[in-house]
């Protein structure tokens, strides 16, 4: 028997991707960008030496044809490495997920293009009705961030949300914490989850934040998703099917719309995910699967366009691996992947459509490239066959192809 642990390093896209272009995104390579970045600066190059012994770089410069500034000169990986192209339409956290998990998503999901006024009337209109809102502000695209700086103030005056969009298929709703309430923000959520039915919106954010003013406010760790559910069953419900749990651990649960899901390990920053990682771990038994996503990569540096602050993240994730790699028992296999890119060089603040590592490790898996996959669903394929589970529909198995 066995058991997997699979994590999700939010947006650590490593460019390339054969079909970038259609997303406006050719060029776009979030991990050698940041690579990039360092070497220019005074802090000198990105020292990953735990991630480049699982072939994090090679992985990179199998996707893009090029070495990343600060590893010209690489060891052999010492892991199962690989790169894989997203088949999925849409760039997003759910679809990189779902076709990771085996289920491809062909029909893309609803966009609410139209920069200002984003929002239809009649959906805005439902909205303040059922919730009982004095209204709402924002009704654009916007980044998080600098939206709450924008309109925080006028929020906590008024009582209305902030309501916004992006490329990705979302509708958001900011609101102070404490001058609205937590649950009040939730329960708007939820409401408008019920109302987005007719447009196919992959996600409604909460995005509850506090502070006193534009320069102070800022995001807590209250974040909730509420997603649609996968369209098929995935790898997660593939492994409860065959009596094994999954331990979901972060936003794992809400990405999936906590289909498949035995338990959720709900933890705040990087630390705190790699220490619920390692409970989970201790906890998991045979035929289990710990599937932890890192969303700090993608919501505080990706977005934030901050190459140096994505930098510092990597190099502590790098630090911690150890710890985790201590932790594998014989018959554990562990895989580190991503679900798209947000290229931290990129114009605007949106995700970018790039290749993504494969990368695996477990004891008496012995070092070997796993070349350029044609789709995420490689992944999930080789942790079904790793956990003795029937294929999945979807995926040619990283370990045995
Ligand atoms: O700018 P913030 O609020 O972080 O929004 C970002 O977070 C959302 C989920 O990844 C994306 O749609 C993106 O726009
Ligand atoms: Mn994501
Ligand atoms: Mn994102």
């Amino acid at each position: 028997m066995a058991r997997a642990i699979w994590l999700v390093l939010d947006s650590l896209g490593i460019g390339g991707a054969t079909d970038a272009a259609d997303y406006g995104d050719a060029g776009a390579d979030t991990f050698g960008h940041i690579a990039d970045a360092c070497a220019q600066h005074a802090r000198g190059r990105l020292r990953i030496p735990n991630l480049t012994r699982l072939g994090l770089p090679q992985a990179h410069g199998l996707a893009t044809g090029r070495a990343a500034a600060g590893f010209e000169e690489m060891p052999a990986a010492q892991a199962l490495w690989g790169c894989m192209d997203e088949r999925a339409c849409g760039k997003d956290t759910p679809s990189g997920h779902w076709e990771s998990a085996g289920v491809t998503l062909h029909e893309p999901f609803g966009l609410f293009a139209a920069v200002e006024n984003s929002f239809p009337d009649a959906l805005l209109a439902a909205l303040v009705e059922q919730a009982g809102l004095p209204g709402v502000l924002g009704n654009c695209h916007a980044s998080g961030t600098e939206i709450i700086a924008r309109l925080g103030i006028e929020h906590i005056a008024s009582g209305k949300p902030i309501v916004y969009t992006s490329a990705d298929s979302v509708l958001q709703l900011a609101a102070h914490e404490e001058a609205f309430g937590l649950e009040r923000l939730y329960e708007v959520c939820r409401i408008a989850r019920v109302l987005l039915a007719p447009y196919n919106i992959g996600r409604v954010i909460a995005r509850p934040f506090v502070g006193e003013g534009s320069d102070d406010f800022r995001r807590t760790g209250n974040r909730h998703d509420y997603a649609l559910p996968p369209p098929r069953p995935t790898l997660l419900d593939a492994v409860c099917a065959h009596g094994g749990r999954v331990h979901a651990v972060g936003k794992i649960s809400d990405i999936f719309a906590a289909q498949g899901v035995s338990r959720t390990l709900l933890a705040s920053g990087h630390d705190a995910l790699f220490d619920a990682t390692l409970a989970a771990m201790e906890q998991a038994g045979e035929g289990d699967l710990v599937a932890t996503n890192f969303v700090d990569f993608d919501s505080v540096y990706g977005h934030r366009r901050d190459a140096l602050g994505y930098a510092a993240a990597l190099e502590h994730f790098d630090a911690r691996l150890p710890q985790l790699l201590a932790a594998l028992r014989p018959g554990d296999l562990l895989v580190l992947s991503a679900d798209h890119g947000c290229d931290p060089s990129w114009a605007g603040s949106d995700h970018t459509r790039e290749r993504v590592p494969l990368l695996a490790f477990g004891p008496g898996f012995a070092p070997r490239a796993l070349g350029r996959r044609d789709s995420f669903a490689d992944l999930g394929q080789g942790l079904a066959t790793h956990l003795g589970l029937p294929p999945l529909a979807e995926g040619h198995c990283f370990l045995t192809s």
